[in-house]
């Protein structure tokens, strides 16, 4: 068998990475003259056609399938670099992306009304006056796709949504309505989500037999709940209508688990306060305007996309993202309607659509998925 040194076929490796280097370089150069002529020419920067042909030719070179499968990856990789490479070279020639988005220096808050989920003193209530002001014009509707609906017909300027809380995560179904109606994030606000049991003005603990609230509520509240045994927990469609249900019903052996709020609201007592186990419990609720705008000093991105059903899609798409420098912050993926087992990723990623990395980062996504919507700067 043939003597192995170590030390001798590190020396032949080092020879060829730098050759391997060199060549790469090489190539690159190419590639720029590549993004010259898309520059002059008005051509998209992906061509996904010539990347096929590519990687079958380079795959047909190799000799046995190992090599083959590190063929195609490799190729794939030089290929997807030398896109961000030109992507670059066109953004600092002015050719950004129109965003369709205006930068302003503050929201409309003047005149403005604003629809809410629920009833009064529900949770969504709460963070409607916690952003605009105790003041403010706010009215409710039934449903989450109702309060788009307000603003996508001009009835509201703004609506008010959950989209996540700190302990029982997303709120899928509005992050399904995001991408359904033209509606565009504008601002967000965290409302720490605190529950009191509530009762009757004359009522104590020892008079309670039966709890009513939303079956989130209830849980995120069990393990004090279930200390009261003999308690019956039944559930409603809302922590206020709870609450409600106990103010008119005038019975001593009722309470409502809901927010402090809510019980000011109806003239409730709080016979316990916080009984929710996880004391860091917060939701985040989003701002929606019909009008594409965003305040300017916006720190985070929101995007929805569909990359091909092919593997490595989604790992290309966020490589937009990693050679742009840009901090990933939330990835959710829900189903797409009709088609089982194909997704949608909405990505929340930090910085402003004035940003070039981030403009750079938009129009690689655009170019390379199905689809991508942005769904606002905020
Ligand atoms: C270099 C080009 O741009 C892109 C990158 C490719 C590559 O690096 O080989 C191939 C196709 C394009 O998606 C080109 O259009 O030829």
């Amino acid at each position: 068998m043939k003597e192995l040194n170590l030390q001798n076929i590190r020396q032949q490796l080092d020879v060829m990475d730098a050759q391997l280097t060199e060549l790469f370089e090489k190539r690159m150069e190419l590639c720029r003259e590549v993004a010259e002529y898309k520059i002059h020419t008005g051509k998209p920067v992906y061509d996904s056609t010539r990347e096929k042909q590519k990687l079958e030719a380079v795959t047909a070179l190799a000799h046995s399938d190992f090599t083959r499968k590190g063929t195609y990856e490799l190729f794939s990789q030089i290929m997807t670099i030398s896109r961000r490479l030109q992507y670059g070279l066109l953004a600092a020639h002015g050719q950004a992306m129109d965003m369709g988005f205006t930068m302003v220096e503050d929201l409309k808050r003047e005149n403005v009304r604003i629809a809410y989920q629920g009833v009064e003193g529900s949770y969504g209530h709460g963070a409607a006056l916690q952003y605009f002001g105790r003041e403010a014009d706010v009215y409710h509707v039934k449903t989450m796709e109702d309060a788009m609906v307000e603003v996508e017909e001009g009835r509201a300027d703004y609506c008010i949504l959950p989209i996540e809380n700190s302990s029982a995560g997303a709120v899928s179904d509005n992050y399904d309505l995001l991408v359904k109606h033209d509606v565009y994030i504008v601002a967000e606000t965290e409302l720490p989500v605190s529950h009191a049991l509530l009762g009757l003005p004359e009522a104590s603990l020892e008079d309670i037999r039966t709890v009513y609230s939303h079956p989130q509520a209830l849980m995120q509240s069990s393990r004090y709940l279930n200390s009261h045994r003999d308690w019956k927990q039944i559930s409603t469609v809302n922590t206020a209508v709870a609450a409600k249900k106990v103010a008119e019903e005038k019975n001593i052996s009722q309470a409502a688990v809901a927010s402090p709020a809510a019980g000011e609201l109806y003239g409730l007592k709080a016979l316990e306060t916080s009984i929710n186990h996880n004391k860091n419990n917060v939701t985040r609720f989003i701002i929606l305007s019909r009008i594409p705008v965003y305040k300017k000093g916006s720190s985070k991105v929101s995007i929805c996309f569909e990359g091909a059903h092919r593997s490595g899609s989604l790992y290309n798409m966020l490589g937009n993202l990693i050679y742009n420098d840009i901090n990933m912050l939330m990835i959710e993926s829900r189903p797409i309607p009709g088609r089982s087992w194909e997704y949608r990723f909405f990505v929340d990623a930090q910085g402003s659509l004035s940003d070039a990395a981030i403009q750079n980062a938009l129009k690689g996504i655009s170019e390379e998925a199905v689809s991508l919507r942005i769904l606002g700067n905020y």
